[in-house]
């Protein structure tokens, strides 16, 4: 979803307090380097969420680039968007798992119209053909159901872990082994900083992805999740099962596959988050929460999108959001 504007909370306790109250604490500031006192590094059930400044780069290489990974990536790009291709390949070269395997799977309509971009070695390039659906909705939408076949039938026996993002997007900072977890989830630019009762969950008890008020935890983005390749299959099986189950129903959640995704990771929590200086969007001012950007929205024409005639909103369910 476009998401709102960020201001900043998520707050963790104020350092001067921790100073205060305990020896202990005072310790682990003073010989822990990688902590962030201004943003939440936590989640109540114990998942890391990693920001800049929460990890060490070189003791992260140190343990994975003895396991040897071959780290996929999933990214769609039907109809005009076959346009962002070349960003997002070129960027990703020179952010992405540098150092690493890498196989990018580009789901396209059009495979002749994937450029040939240079790739380093170990990383290869492949071209997924994939039906055009006739509406941005349901092309965002059966990008689970797309992902989970291409799983089941290649990807499994290839990679170790997979991402899955959104193709209008564009690499600026590293994005490294700290990413890899066994199911990753990315919180929304739009809705780090705001009170739950804001996320633009589904609403509508009629739909699968319903989240009633005063519940859930992070609102999440649907443009980055991942995780190890068979957690990767059984959470793009069960979004999938439960957008059919909508469609049967005759309903479409506020924000599609998103609002799935986000009822999903209720009940089965990621076992890691990733800030949103992985999931930014450049339109927004950049709090000083955001130290680093890493990947983000490039800002596009969403004219481009495949319309369904009569449906010009990004938003059919919600109101009051910009297209
Ligand atoms: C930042 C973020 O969280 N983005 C999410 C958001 O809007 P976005 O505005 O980011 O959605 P979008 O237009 O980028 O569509 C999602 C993706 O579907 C593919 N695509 C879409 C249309 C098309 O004509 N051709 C094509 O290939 C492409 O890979 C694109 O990146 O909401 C969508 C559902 O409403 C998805 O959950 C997106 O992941
Ligand atoms: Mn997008």
């Amino acid at each position: 979803c476009l998401g709102a504007v960020s201001g900043g909370s998520l707050a963790a306790p104020k350092r001067g307090h921790v100073l205060r109250n305990s020896y202990i604490s005072l310790t682990f500031l003073v010989f822990s380097p990688f902590r962030r006192q201004d943003v939440l590094t936590v989640t109540p059930w114990l998942a890391p969420i990693v920001w800049e400044g929460t990890f060490d780069p070189e003791i992260l290489d140190s343990a994975y680039r003895p396991l040897n990974l071959t780290i996929g990536v999933t990214a769609f790009a039907i109809g005009k968007y076959t346009r962002f291709v070349r960003r997002f390949l070129e960027s990703a070269e020179q952010h992405f798992m540098r150092g690493y395997r890498v196989n990018y799977y580009i789901f396209t309509d059009s495979p002749e119209s994937i450029p040939p971009v240079q790739l380093q070695p170990g990383r290869r390039l492949e071209a997924v053909p994939m039906l055009r659906f006739s509406s941005w909705q349901e092309i965002s939408m059966r990008r689970m159901e797309a992902i989970n076949r291409h799983v089941a039938q290649v990807s499994h026996r290839e990679v170790q872990y997979l991402f899955c993002l959104d193709i209008d997007m564009e690499f600026h900072n590293p994005w490294g082994p700290e990413t890899l977890g066994d199911m990753v989830a990315a919180i929304h630019p739009g809705y780090f900083s705001v009170p739950r009762e804001q996320f633009p969950y589904e609403r509508r008890r009629s739909s699968a992805a319903f989240i009633p008020e005063g519940e859930g935890d992070f609102y999440y983005g649907g443009a980055v999740f991942g995780g190890l390749v068979s957690r990767v299959y059984e959470f793009t099986k069960t979004c999938h099962m439960s957008i059919l189950a909508d469609k049967a129903n005759g309903v479409m959640a506020a924000w599609q596959e998103e609002s799935h995704l986000n009822r999903h990771f209720l009940t089965h929590k990621p076992s890691k988050l990733l800030s949103p200086e992985y999931i930014w969007d450049d339109r927004k001012p950049k709090p000083p929460e955001i130290r680093l950007v890493r990947f983000s929205t490039v800002v596009k024409n969403y004219k481009d999108r495949e319309l369904v005639p009569g449906i010009a909103s990004k938003s059919p369910g919600l109101t009051g959001q910009t297209v």
